[in-house]
Parts: structure tokens; sequence; C-alpha cells
């Protein structure tokens, strides 16, 4: 209650919201002040029998107000209330006001924020303490702050100043859902509309106008919390679906799966094939690898056949050999074969970042297939996971994995029907005690398929696809030196394809070669444009490696001429040995160098010394290189006799003088004997060159007719 003393005269207490509604009336401030003041005389005495009020009874003496004349509480309230605007037609009666106590004055008196207000007054400065009191006490008064759930989602005293800051800031930043979360006061509950009328003291006038408002804000603030609500229900939604997604991403992710795995055993599923459809016949050029398998095949088909004779198998077979040579597909075979489970697994997927996982994956593996039995467990890249073990600080734990295979080998008796095959390209690598008896006891060598392999290979794949007649395997596996099965394989297909590209009916040898020599050199570089001299350049230097092959005893045969670039090269002679050669002669040595020498020898002897290329270059290293094999490794000098120097940098310095001036020899002799043999053959050289001018690329056929002075058919 507040108590507004004009003199010394008997206090007059009002209620201090009437006096802010005073202060607030600015037109007739002083007949609202007495109004308000007589108004309230007789009902706002404190009765004794009445409960005091909760409100704050303040003294305008203990304020330091109290010799305050009535007429000077107008100057007051126009300095206190500079920011009010006299002319503002703000009439008396209620609004029906939609929102906050805050706006609620604002939408009946023009005044924004009266604390602020007050403070910005220059009477603030001189009676700061007292107004301060009044104003610290005033936002805490209930009817200040209109009580009114309905306008701020919840009913409980709040400081104006921050209520209207943070409105003011929210109205701007946040969207409904969070202001409503934001603004949202904890407290306590709203009280009943009539009790509040009552408490406010609203007068009768207003009570309506009170209680229209009420409902209408009500009814906004029900549909902003209706709004608020289903936002909020929409977050917590899309809050609760990314973490049940980020909770299986988390489970999912290698990380997290292989520890959990890990520490509950729940290892990497191994999961047995069938290899019914892969049988020995799948395999070829590899015969001889094919028999020794076939004795485990046996036993896989019925293990007591062999342990009623007491034989023991071995447990574990080694495959050795080059990449694509068919290692994993024999041991498929074999499986296929027995009719039994194909467990595979690759030696480098046992080791994972995690201590413990390789080894918990070999038992694993090595547990299902002992369950399984009779089965074949294979495992790739032996060496990757079998490789010596290292001492090193930096890998302590390197050795688990191969220890746990090695246990586990040691495991199982050699007849319990489960076999190991693993397949290794580097067998030196191996750890020693992978490889001693009752291990990998049993060694099989997978090697590059000869020319007769390669030729079965080449039908094998070739008559997965349509080619024509006129294809034979066995020239282009005589071209193909030192092939595997895959790289065979990938030929077929590139042929298959080059000739789709081509719009053909089927594979004819044009492809076959094409694609053969894209493999060898690279894929052709028509884009190429070779100025005429240095095609006629090119046409004279392989001409001149032809004729020297086509009239050297011991060379090999020729396969096909062109002056097509490919690769790094910008033509290219090939030559088709009839079988693979095991061993080679000194004579096939020596025409090989002097093979390589005619391409040089050509330029000289047709453009002058002075217009000699750089072309020659590949054709001297590998010249050289045979000539080093021939003093070095084969004991093909007279000089320096049979004795083999691996390691030329060791050697005395009159020794490797020595070994020099016998290559020298070696490659002046064979220089001239190509000189001799193309001065001698001039003509067919020109021919030669002026065919590979024309048709670009000559086949065997077509080199011997030209060669034979005779006209080749217009393509
Ligand atoms: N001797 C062969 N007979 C038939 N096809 C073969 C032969 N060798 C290889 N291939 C073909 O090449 C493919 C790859 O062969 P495979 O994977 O068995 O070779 P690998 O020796 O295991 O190679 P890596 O050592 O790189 O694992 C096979 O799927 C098969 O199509
Ligand atoms: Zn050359």
């Amino acid at each position: 209650m507040f108590s507004l003393s004009n003199t010394v005269q008997p206090q007059v207490t009002v209620p201090l919201s009437h006096l802010i509604n005073a202060f607030h009336s600015p037109k007739n401030t002083s007949v609202s002040i007495s109004a308000s003041v007589s108004q309230n005389q007789h009902r706002d005495v404190v009765s004794e029998h009445e409960p005091p009020s909760s409100e704050p009874i303040l003294n305008l003496r203990d304020l330091g107000l109290s010799e305050l004349k009535i007429g000077q509480i107008d100057q007051l309230v126009d300095s206190l209330l500079p920011g009010i605007c006299k002319d503002k037609n703000v009439s008396s009666h209620w609004h029906t006001s939609h929102v906050s106590a805050q706006s609620f004055f604002e939408n009946k008196y023009g005044c924004l924020d009266i604390f602020s207000t007050l403070r910005s007054s220059c009477l603030y400065r001189q009676h700061s303490r007292t107004l301060k009191r009044i104003c610290s006490d005033l936002q805490y008064w209930p009817v200040f702050i209109q009580s009114r759930g309905f306008k701020t989602l919840k009913s409980r005293t709040r400081r104006l100043q921050s209520t209207s800051e943070r409105l003011a800031e929210t109205q701007h930043t946040a969207p409904s859902f969070v202001k409503g979360f934001l603004l949202r006061d904890r407290g306590s509950d709203v009280e009943s509309l009539d009790k509040l009328m009552k408490t406010k003291n609203i007068p009768e006038a207003h009570q309506d106008a009170f209680k229209t408002g009420f409902a209408e804000g009500f009814l906004k603030a029900q549909a902003l919390t209706q709004k608020t609500n289903d936002s909020l229900r929409r977050t917590r939604l899309i809050v609760f679906i990314l973490l049940v997604v980020g909770i299986y991403g988390l489970l999912k992710n290698p990380f997290l799966s292989v520890r959990f795995r890990t520490t509950t055993g729940l290892d990497s599923a191994v999961d047995p094939v069938q290899m019914k459809n892969v049988t020995f016949e799948h395999v070829k050029g590899v015969e001889e690898a094919k028999q020794e398998l076939q004795e485990v095949v046996e036993f896989l088909k019925n293990p007591q056949k062999f342990t009623v004779l007491g034989g023991k198998l071995p447990k574990g077979i080694l495959l050795v050999g080059p990449p694509g040579t068919g290692k994993t597909l024999l041991a498929r075979a074999v499986a296929g074969e027995a009719d039994v489970p194909f467990y595979y697994a690759s030696g480098s997927e046992f080791d994972e970042m995690f201590v413990g996982v390789g080894a918990s994956r070999i038992r694993n593996l090595f547990r299902e297939a002992k369950a399984n039995a009779p089965c074949v467990i294979f495992i790739d890249e032996l060496d990757s996971v079998g490789g010596k073990r290292i001492e090193s600080p930096m890998h302590p734990y390197s050795r688990q994995t191969i220890n746990q295979l090695l246990a586990e080998m040691d495991g199982f008796k050699p007849n319990e029907g489960v076999i190991i095959i693993g397949a290794t390209n580097f067998p030196e690598a191996l750890d020693n005690a992978l490889i001693r008896p009752g291990r990998f006891d049993m060694q099989v060598t997978v090697p590059r398929p000869d020319v007769k392999g390669r030729t079965e290979i080449l039908k094998w794949y070739l008559n997965k696809i349509k080619f024509d007649q006129s294809v034979d395997p066995e020239i282009i596996a005589r071209g193909t030196v030192g092939f595997s099965g895959a790289e065979l394989e990938n030929l077929v297909n590139q042929a298959a394809l080059k000739a789709a590209v081509d719009g053909k009916e089927m594979v004819t040898m044009k492809e076959l070669e094409f694609s053969k020599d894209k493999i060898l050199m690279g894929p052709e570089r028509r884009s190429v444009e070779i100025d005429n001299k240095n095609k006629t350049i090119t046409a004279y230097h392989e001409s001149g490696h032809a004729i020297i092959a086509y009239y050297t005893k011991d060379a090999m045969p020729i396969n096909k001429a062109t002056i097509m670039p490919r690769g790094p090269t910008l033509g290219h002679v090939s030559l088709l040995p009839e079988n693979d050669r095991w061993n080679e002669t000194r004579a096939q040595l020596l025409a090989q160098m002097d093979v390589s020498m005619g391409g040089r020898v050509a330029e000289e002897l047709i453009f002058g010394a002075d217009h000699i290329t750089t072309g020659a270059s590949s054709d001297f290293d590998n010249a050289t290189k045979i000539a080093k094999q021939m003093v070095t490794k084969f004991g093909m000098s007279e000089k320096l006799g049979v004795m083999t120097y691996s390691d030329t940098g060791k050697l005395s310095p009159e020794t490797q003088s020595a070994i020099e001036q016998e290559i020298r020899i070696l490659l002046r002799d064979s220089y001239e004997r190509a000189k001799h043999i193309l001065k001698t053959h001039a003509k067919e050289h020109k021919n030669l060159a002026e065919a590979l001018l024309t048709y670009e690329t000559l086949d065997a056929k077509e080199i011997q007719i030209v060669l034979e002075g005779k006209k080749l058919d217009v393509r």
C-alpha cells in the first residue's frame, strides 16, 4: 500500500498501482491523483480486520518525498516521464490488451518502460537511491507486472526490464518454438481470473474489458502455445531420429564394431562358399600343379581311405607363383572337385589397427572350419600374415596373428579333414616356422604358362566369345611370352571390346593382335601427328630391324612390323618365338643383339652418320644387357672364362675394365654384322620401308611377300 501524504496531515494510503496509474495518466494527472486518492480513501484505509495485503507499504516520508506538494507531483511526473508524449490521445478507459503487462502499459499509456524512463530522467540522478528502491520494489509488484499466465505462457512475476529486453530481443531473433522455450519461466500457477481481479482491485467498469482482454490473450497464447508445442514436438522427434541414426552409425563404424566384435568375440562371420561350379577343368596350362593337388582332392572326398592306410596328408599346402597364374582358381577347384566348403580369407584382412583382431579372426576361421570338416581353408597373400616375424618395438604385437595361425595349425590332427591352402607371390618372405614340416609342408609351384599352356588358356577364353575361324590361338600364344593366365584372359576380353567398338560380328586376329600390342606397348597414339620426315626415318629404322631378323639364321621369326606410335615408341617390330626358350644359345643371343642394332645401322646407311637419331636408345640397352649377361653370367667370354660376376661394383678396376672391354667387343662385332646384312639387302630394305609407309602395319606374311619382291594386295 502506498501512502501519499500531502504535508504533515494524516497519512493517506493508496495502492501503489493506482499511484503508478496516476503517474501514468499525464493528462489528468492532478485530478486522477486526487481522485484516485479520494476514491480510495474510504476503500483503501486499512481496516483492522482486513488481512494486510501482500503489497509493500511505502511511505513518502520513507521515500524522501514527503515534502512534495500535490502540485509538485505534476512537475515530478512531467520530469520523471519525459518520454511520455503529452499530446498522445490516451484515453483513460481500459484497452483490451492481448499481450503482456509491459505492452499493456504501452497500449494504454504509450510509454514503453517506466523504469528505464525513470532511470533516464534527470530526477533519477537527484533521488537515485529512493527511486532505485521504488524501481526495484516496483519490479516485483504483482499488479505492475500483470501475472497473466496467458500473456507469457507462464504466470509469475518477472523482472520488467529483462522481460521487455528479452521480449524485444527474442521478438526479432528467435522462432516461435525457441521463443517459447527461452521465455518460458518456471513458476507458480496462474491464479483464477476472479481471484486475480479481486487481488488486483480491477475497477468494476474495467472488469469486462479485462476479461475480454484476458480471453483474447488466452486464445492467442493458446495458439502460440500450440505452435510452440508442435514445434517442440517436431524438434524432439528430429532429435530422437538423429540420436537413433547416430547410435546406429556408431555401431556400424569399423572402429566401434571391431572393438565391439573383439570384446564380444563376435568376429567377422566366416561364411563358407560352395565351389561346385569350379573344377580343375577351369584351370588351364598348369597341369603339373593340378596333378599334385589331385591327391588332396582324393583325401577330401574320403579321408577314411587315408586314415586306414595310416598315411598322413599334409595339413598345409603352399601355392607359389607370380600374380595371376591361377593359384586362387586352383584352390577353389580343389574344393569344387571334392565338393566341400571353401573358406576364403585374405592375409591382409587379418591385421587391423586393433590389437588382437587378427588372432581372433584366425581363431574364428579355424573354429568354423573344424565344425564343417572336411573343408578347405584358403588364405590368399599368406606373406602378409605369415611374413617373417620382426622383433620391433614399433610392432610388439605383429607376432600375435602368425603365432595364432601356427597354434591353430598345430591344434588339429592331419587327417581331421581340414586342408589349409596358402597362396603367395613371395615365398622367401614367409616365416620359416610356417613352412616347416607339419605346417605348410607341401609346396606347389604355379608358374607362368608356357606357349602350350598359353594356347590352352587362349582357347578356353576364346570359346567364351564369338571368334573368327581364322584366328590361330597358337600365333597369339607365341607372341605373348611371359603372359599369365589373367593377362591372357584380359587380352581376349580387350579384343572382344575392340571388335564390339568396331561394330564387328566376331573377333578376328586383327583385334587379338591389337589388344596384344596394347597390353605390351600401350594404347595406339593415333592422335599423334608425325611429319613425313620422321615417318620415313621410323619406316627405315623398323625395316632395318625386320631385315636383320629375316636374314639372320638364329633370330626369332618376325611377327609384325608397324610404324603406328604406341606408348613411348614410334614404331615396333615384334618377333615370335616358335616356343618358349628355356635355354638360348650363344648364336641366338648374338642374333638378338644384331636385330637390336638393325635400327641404328639403317639410319646411318640411309640418312648418313650425321642424321642418326635417339630412337635407337632402347635398342642399345637391350643389346648391352644381352652382352653383359653373356660375359658376367653365361661364361660366354673367351678372355674372362666361366667366372660369374654378380656385383661388378665390388670388383677390382682391372677386372671391371676387362669386363667392359669384352662387352664392347661383342657390341662392336654385332654392329658390323648388322651393317653387312643391310648393305647386302639394301633393295629389300627400301621396299619394306616403302610398304610400311603405305600400309603402316605389316604382319609376318605381308613382310615375307614384300621381301620376296611380290606385290601386296591393296587393303
Ligand atoms: N591357369 C589359368 N587357367 C584359367 N584361367 C586363369 C588361369 N590363371 C588365371 N586365370 C584367370 O585369371 C583370374 C585370376 O587368377 P587368380 O586370382 O587365381 O590368380 P592368382 O595367382 O591367385 O593371383 P594373385 O596371386 O594375384 O592372387 C582367374 O579368375 C582366372 O579367370
Ligand atoms: Zn629400334
